[in-house]
This record gives structure tokens, sequence and C-alpha cells, in this order.
């Protein structure tokens, strides 16, 4: 955001009036002040009013009921009245404080009405010049961005007062060039205070953007890096080409399928699947159809499994299965389905006389295992037994007295 830079103090970005000389960042600054201005501008109002409506007590101490105390009496009630409308609608339309029309009306009815006390109250001059510079710096301090029409309303009170006072008062050489310098002094004073106000409040406006812009571009970088750490996440999991866990995953999630099995007792199972002949398939075919039946395949295997169950690519194309909570009796049902739902797939590449097939080699980790390796090694030779046998088969490893020393 540079518009709202500055360089020690320099107004960079900001024009004479101290506003943003981008329009449209004005714009939005304006809008983002909306209801601050409007409250600001209420309570100014509010005072204005009071003011008013206070100074006629004064003006019936000094005047009496004579005509001059109703001429001020009413021009007071009509821009104290004028005032409070306008704090009142500004409630409901906080928009009206930015725009130029109402306060330009209540401005020239106040300042009119405080020239048109000058020749009716019988002040002394001192009183009437620190009435015109209470007035200058109202005007600077209250009506928020409105720099050039206080500007202009300030060149009104001090025309309209230096006017009304030769025609009506005239002061020596001395004290009317006094009370000028004197209105002069405060309107520099009143225009380099809003200008500095508003200086400060749009350099905070935009340092503001700024931060805000910095937080975004830093979520979406912090967005950015978790989806790639997701991506990455997942890549170091998942098999590429069938989107099941990978070798390493698998053995994450099964070792602890068996700590889990071992703390309560449970049964844990472990099935290593084989398509049969996939060599020959992958030399008739290619590989890029061979990679279409092993994905069909590890679909196929993730269709007859439980939610809680765990498969994992284990190389080539063989797959691994582990089945919590399973005795040898449901996973040999498992693997039998799997083996038909195989052999029941129709793919335009497989030949019917020659169906796909699998054959699938079963373990079950012993009471006392404390790796999967030994149960793996009996389901893979299972599932060599199976392969000597003609294939298409479900095998269920031998468990026997041997188990020591396979651990071993
Ligand atoms: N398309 C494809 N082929 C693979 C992939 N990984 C391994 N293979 C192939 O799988 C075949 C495995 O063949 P073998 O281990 O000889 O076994 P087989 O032909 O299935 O014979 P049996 O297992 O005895 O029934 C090899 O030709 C490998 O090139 C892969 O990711 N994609």
């Amino acid at each position: 955001m540079a518009a709202g830079k500055t360089d020690a103090g320099d107004s960079a970005g900001l024009n004479w009036r101290a506003e943003f000389q981008d329009s449209a960042l004005e714009a939005l600054f304006r809008r983002t002040m909306q209801a601050h201005d409007a409250c600001q501008m209420r309570y100014a109002l509010w005072v204005a009013a009071g003011l008013f409506l206070a100074f006629g007590l004064t003006d019936y101490g000094l005047l009496g009921f004579g005509n001059a105390f109703f001429v001020l009496i009413a021009t007071r009630t009509s821009v104290a009245l004028a005032c409070i409308l306008l704090a009142l609608s500004l409630r409901k339309r906080p928009a009206l404080a930015q725009r130029p029309l109402p306060i330009n009306l209540i401005c020239l009815l106040g300042i009119s009405g405080l020239l048109l006390a000058l020749p009716l109250r019988p002040d002394t001059p001192g009183i009437q010049l620190a009435s015109m510079v209470a007035a200058s710096m109202g005007l600077y301090l209250f009506v928020p961005n409105r720099l050039p029409w206080m500007l202009i309303w300030n060149a009104y009170l001090v025309t309209g007062f230096v006017t009304l006072m030769l025609l009506w008062a005239p002061l020596p050489g001395a004290l009317l060039a006094t009370s000028l310098l004197l209105l002069g002094f405060v309107n520099l004073l009143g225009w380099m205070t809003v200008k500095r106000l508003s200086q400060l409040q749009r350099e905070q406006f935009a340092s503001l953007l700024e931060e805000r812009a910095i937080n975004r571009q830093l979520q979406a970088e912090i967005e950015e890096r978790s989806q790639l750490e997701e991506r990455l996440r997942y890549m170091a999991c998942t098999d590429d080409l069938t989107g099941i866990a990978n070798r390493r995953r698998f053995f994450e999630l099964a070792e602890r399928e068996l700590r889990r099995s071992r703390r309560d007792g449970s049964q844990l199972v472990l099935c290593m699947v084989d398509i049969d002949l996939f060599k020959s398939l992958n030399d008739r075919h290619g590989h890029a159809i061979g990679d279409i039946v092993l994905t069909t395949v590890a679909g196929c295997c993730q269709s007859v499994l439980r939610e809680t169950d765990i498969i994992g690519r284990y190389g080539g194309e063989e797959f691994v299965i582990a089945l919590p909570q399973a005795n040898l009796h449901t996973a040999t049902s498992i693997a039998e389905r799997l083996r038909e739902r195989v052999a029941s797939l129709s793919l335009p590449m497989v030949p019917e006389r020659n169906p796909l097939s699998v054959t699938v080699g079963i373990s079950r980790v012993e009471p006392g295992e404390t790796r999967l390796d030994p149960a793996l090694l009996r389901a893979d030779q299972a599932l060599y037994d199976g392969k000597a046998r003609g294939r298409n088969c479900v095998m269920v490893a031998r468990h026997g007295p041997s188990l020591a020393a396979v651990e071993a």
C-alpha cells in the first residue's frame, strides 16, 4: 500500500487536503470512517446547539426583552433546531456526515447567526474576537474530512467579522490589525492541526491495509504449505498406481494392529495376494494394460474388506492384507470372496478362456510373536504352495511348533 506510506512525516501519497491521492483509496477510507465521523459530528452538533441556546440567556441579560433579543433568540433557536435535526438524522443515516450539503447548511446558518450577534449584542471587541476564535477552531476540529469547505467557511467568518466591525463598531487600526493577525494565526493553526490529524488517520489506515494484505498473503502461503505437506504425506504413504497404502504405510498400520492385538489378546491374520501369470498378461498387452489390471485387482481387494482391515501394495503384482480381530476361518472366507470376485471380473483385455485369477496365502500372527515377519513369511510360503498347486486358490499356512524357530 504505497499510497499511505510516509517518509519521516512527509505526506507522500496524500494531497494538500491531507487526503489520499488515490480516489478509490480515499473513498474506502471514508466508507470505513463513516460511523466514526457520524458519531463525532453528532456530538459536535449537540454541543453547538447547546452553546447557541445557552448564549440566548446571556442575550437576555445584555438586551432584555427588546427587538434585538427576539431577533437573536429566533436566530439561535433556528440554528439549534437545525443542529438537533441533523444530529438526529445522523443516528439513522450516518452517511449524511460525509455529504457536503447538510453540514454546509448548518455552517451557513450558524456562522450567519454568529455574525448577526455582533451588531446586536453590546459586547466588547475582546469578547467578540474570542467568540470568532472559538467558532473558527470549532469548525476546523469538529467537521471531519471537509478541509476545503472549512477554509471557505472560515474565510466567510473572518470576512464577515471584519466587515461588520468596520460598519458597526470601527476599531482603531492597530486593534483591527491585531484581530486580523490573531484570526489569521488561528486559521493557520486550525488548518495545520486538521491536516496533521487527517494525515495521521490516513497513515494509520494505510498501514492497517498493508498489514491486512500481508496477513492475507501469509495465510495463503500457510494454506499452500499445508496443502503441500498434505500432498507429501499422501505421496509418502500411498502407492501411486493403485491408490492403496504403500509397503511402508502398510507396515506402520499393521504394526499398530499387532501391538493392539498383543494388548487385548485378539487375533491378527495376514494375507498375501498375488495375481496369477501377470507377467504373460504384461508381455501380451504391455505395461499400461498391466497397470489397469493391477488397479482393478486392488479395487477388488478393497471391496471385500472392512474399514478396519488394512491393505497395502507389497511390491510388483503382490498385495498384502492385515485382518484385525479375524480368525483363520473368517480370513479364509474373505480371501475366497476376493478370489471369486477377481475370477468373475470381465476385462476386455483378459480372454474368457483364460480369466484373471489370484492366489492367496494366509497366516495368523501367533501369540507371543512380536513382529509381523514370521506370519508374513508363512503367508508367503502358503502363497507359493498355492502357486505350485495350480494357482487361483486360497492356502492357509501350516501353524506348528516351528514358530519359535521361525521367529528366531
Ligand atoms: N504393469 C505392471 N507390471 C508390474 C508392476 N510391477 C511388477 N510388474 C510385473 O509383474 C510381473 C510379475 O511376474 P512374476 O513375478 O514372474 O509372476 P507371474 O507372471 O504373475 O507368475 P506367477 O506369480 O507365478 O503366477 C513382472 O512381469 C513385472 O514386470 C507394475 O507396477 N506394473
